[in-house]
């Protein structure tokens, strides 16, 4: 593999390439010029016009003194954009202003409203005298106005006073009997037949009745036919046969609760005294009449876990000792490429002080050990400081947390947040993460670096007793982390109103956009009180970011901004990975081996295919006297949790885990990824490994290789190592260039379609490519 991070130096894009390259210019020798990009050019590709500007950037210039709007994140840009006002403005606004001449003007003058004794200048219906309205006119019936009665066509009263009602009279004809001179539901004459009119019966078809009034009760034969059992004659409320025909029953209860049953309308549904309200699973009511809609049964009827975790703890020593110290590379972020694509790239912040980040994140940026900003962070918090919208891709371990929740805080501090608690909260920032456990360490993080300030960071996942957390959320919520099952949940029951939303960021956004978790970001970011995007903004991150979730992700943003750093959607270079042939028999053994001989009492996460794989690998651990705990979705959320923590400390040294604690846990001093099944999907594969050789700490990774059902992926796996600049191990290598072998493609598609490499699409005019990838199906993770 690369020794360190100069082998992922790449050479910045030529000038007349499109994007922007941001070698920092201590390392290089290079210094770029002065100034901005130097031109644009305007590339199109099938899927959206998408500008992206070109040319190198120039001598990074100090925000407070940058003259254009997005690069200074100071107060005037504030001041001058449509989120600068500062919150409190917002209370004082149109909400308090008495409103000119509306329905709810109380004077009597000048405004024009209806109400009042004053008169305005619409005349009374009936008199069509001005001054009162027809309800109270003081000359109803004694003729006078110009309108005419429907009934006698007479002036001077309406239809429903008329005098002359049945008396005839009158141009328009009863529908019933095509007599003029009443209405139909007056007619003295409504079954005779005898009006005639070219209207016919919906029932037996003829004229002279409707359908009823229909003569034949629905013996008649009509065109039209019974929606129960398909047979003309009869509608379906008076089926003789009840049932029948294809028709589904659709909406049992709720339209979410239908048995879809044929043969019966939903009102008729045998099943509808067992189908269970989803909130409290009980039988017997709708959701929307659920009396216990808080309720913590699990489907099965069983009593959910009664968990209540311990919030994120508020001690300044605990909070800043959370995170991993920088490691012997860290100097060699320097040496990064960073490339940002999009129209008018923000300029890209050198420090945290050229930044013009206020004091008190500054202070707290300094108490967690920060010195200067890793490369996705100077690309993003430029980004995220200009507001625009953006996706980042960059290595695993390079601090894309910090990325976001400082520019977000910022922005925040800077316009002033509504000191709220209630039953609904609208908080300023949500941030959506694939599990419970990442959402945890996020949370940890804002509370972090919002440390001695006024905002808010506030959680909610799956697995803990709603009622605790929906008590916390409506004690005052700015930030909102949350895992997309829980936090849809709550929107469902009314908690949230998110028409404050300023920032929607998805952590490991390219999993937050497959099918498994699609469909929910999909409703959040639709729900009626989300702002639209372009006025909300969005922002997406991961180190890895296939092509096809990038067509999906610019759904959801305007114009963003595309940062990557180093090799894109590659593995870090800092984790040596080794892979040992190994058959599935063989794994227990050569496992036991690995860790005896390489592990010992270091920290180690070994790396499982399924769940019931996890339990029987830990046990097994155990009794081989291997301190070892599991993590998977099939644990309770205390017990997850308890492991987690067990292992950080160090109580348990190995983690056996499932891919639900492959992506963004940072754990001080893990040194050991074991991949005792390597996964499918290889975007999973360069997480796993990423769980260590964090922040320029030196990594291994051990992947059992199992030809048999790893063989497959083998042309795949070359690619993204070589692609890494790691080593590739020579059975693989024979494996995939061997005679008759499998070859292999730099970019060759995952599993669902896209290649694994997390390029800016829109650069390269790529079509977007095909179905996102499934999830996994066992695990159910929020
Ligand atoms: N500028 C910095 N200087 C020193 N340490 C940093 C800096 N930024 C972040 N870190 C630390 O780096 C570690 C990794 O950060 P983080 O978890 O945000 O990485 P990530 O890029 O999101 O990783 P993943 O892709 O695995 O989710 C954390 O312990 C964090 O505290």
């Amino acid at each position: 593999m690369g020794d360190d991070w100069d082998d992922v130096v790449t050479t910045a894009p030529a000038r007349g390439s499109s994007g922007v390259s941001w070698n920092d210019n201590n390392n290089t020798g290079v210094k770029p010029p002065a100034g901005r990009g130097r031109g644009t050019a305007t590339i199109t590709n099938q899927m959206s016009n998408v500008k992206v500007s070109e040319g190198e950037w120039g001598e990074p210039v100090k925000a407070a003194s940058t003259s254009n709007g997005w690069g200074a994140p100071k107060t005037s840009a504030a001041s001058s954009d449509d989120w600068g006002t500062p919150k409190t403005s917002q209370f004082n606004d149109a909400d308090d202003q008495p409103r000119g001449g509306g329905w709810g003007s109380s004077g009597g003058g000048g405004g024009g409203g209806f109400k009042g004794a004053g008169g305005g200048s619409r005349a009374c219906h009936k008199c069509q005298q001005e001054g009162h309205m027809a309800r109270d006119c003081p000359n109803a019936g004694s003729g006078g106005g110009s309108r005419a009665c429907h009934k006698c066509q007479q002036e001077g009263h309406m239809a429903r006073d008329c005098p002359n009602a049945g008396s005839g009279g009158g141009s328009r004809a009863c529908h019933k009997c095509q007599e003029e001179g009443h209405m139909a539901r007056d007619c003295p004459n409504p079954s005779s037949g005898g009006g005639g009119g070219d209207r016919t019966c919906h029932k037996c078809g003829e004229a002279g009745h409707i359908s009823r009034d229909c003569p034949t009760g629905g013996g008649g034969g009509g065109p039209r036919t019974c929606n129960k059992c398909g047979e003309e004659g009869h509608m379906s409320r008076a089926c003789p046969q009840g049932g029948g025909g294809d028709n589904k029953c659709y909406t049992v209860c709720t339209t979410n609760n239908h048995c879809k049953g044929d043969g019966h309308i939903s009102k008729d549904c045998p099943l509808a005294g067992e189908i269970k309200c989803f909130k409290c699973h009980e039988t017997g009511h709708s959701p929307r009449e659920c009396p216990n809609p808080f309720s913590d049964k699990t489907e099965d009827g069983k009593d959910r876990e009664q968990y209540v975790p311990v919030d994120c703890t508020s001690s300044e020593k605990d909070l800043f000792e959370a995170g991993i110290n920088s490691g012997e590379n860290f100097k060699n972020f320097d040496k990064i490429a960073l490339q940002v694509t999009g129209s008018d790239v923000p300029q890209y912040i050198t420090s945290f002080e050229d930044a013009g980040l206020r004091t008190l994140l500054l202070d707290n940026i300094k108490k967690a050990g920060y010195v200067k900003p890793t490369p996705v962070q100077k690309g993003s918090i430029a980004v995220i400081l200009a507001k625009r919208d953006l996706i980042a891709c960059a290595v695993t371990g390079s601090g894309k947390t910090a990325a976001y929740l400082v520019p977000v805080m910022n922005i925040l501090l800077e316009q002033g947040v509504a000191p709220s608690h209630g039953m609904v909260q609208k908080p300023e920032v949500v941030i959506v993460a694939p599990t419970r456990e990442l959402a945890i360490q996020i949370h940890r993080e804002a509370c972090k670096f919002a440390y001695n300030s006024v905002l808010k960071s506030v959680i909610i996942y799956g697995g803990t007793v709603t009622s605790h957390q929906r008590s916390n959320v409506q004690a005052g919520c700015n930030i909102l982390v949350a895992t997309a099952g829980r936090l849809k949940d709550f929107l469902e029951r009314g908690v949230f109103d998110f028409s404050c939303v300023k920032f929607l960021i998805l952590d490991e956004a390219d999993r937050m956009l497959d099918m498994g978790f699609g469909p929910d970001i999909e409703k959040i970011a639709a729900h009626p009180t989300m702002p639209p995007k372009g006025v909300r903004r969005t922002c997406m991150f991961s180190a890895t970011f296939p092509e096809e979730v990038q067509a999906l992700a610019a759904g959801y943003m305007e114009d963003y901004i595309f940062v990557t750093t180093g090799t894109v959607g590659g593995t870090n270079p800092d984790v040596d990975q080794v892979f040992h042939q190994c058959q599935r028999n063989e794994k227990r053994t050569k496992l036991m081996e690995i860790l005896n001989d390489e592990v010992r009492e270091k920290k180690a996460i070994v790396f499982v295919e399924s769940k019931k794989t996890a339990d029987f690998v830990a046990a097994f651990l155990c009794n081989n006297s291997i301190q070892a705990t599991s993590i998977h979705g099939d644990r309770l959320q205390s017990q997850r949790e308890t492991a987690l923590r067990e292992f950080k400390q160090g109580v348990r040294n190995v983690l056996v885990a499932t891919n639900v604690a492959a992506r963004g846990l940072d754990i001080a001093g893990v040194d050991f990824v074991v991949n005792y099944d390597l996964p499918a999907d290889l975007e999973e594969y360069v997480h796993r490994v990423g769980r260590t050789g964090r922040v320029g700490n030196l990594g291994r990774s051990i992947s059992l290789f199992d030809e048999e059902k790893d063989g497959p992926n083998a042309g795949k796996l070359v690619s993204l190592l070589t692609k890494s600049n790691a080593d590739v191990p020579a059975f693989l290598q024979a494996m995939v260039s061997g005679v008759g072998g499998m070859g292999y493609d730099f970019n060759a598609p995952s599993e669902g379609g896209g290649g694994f490499a997390s390029r800016d699409m829109r650069r390269f005019g790529d079509k977007p490519g095909g179905a996102a990838r499934p999830t996994e199906a066992e695990e159910s993770w929020d």
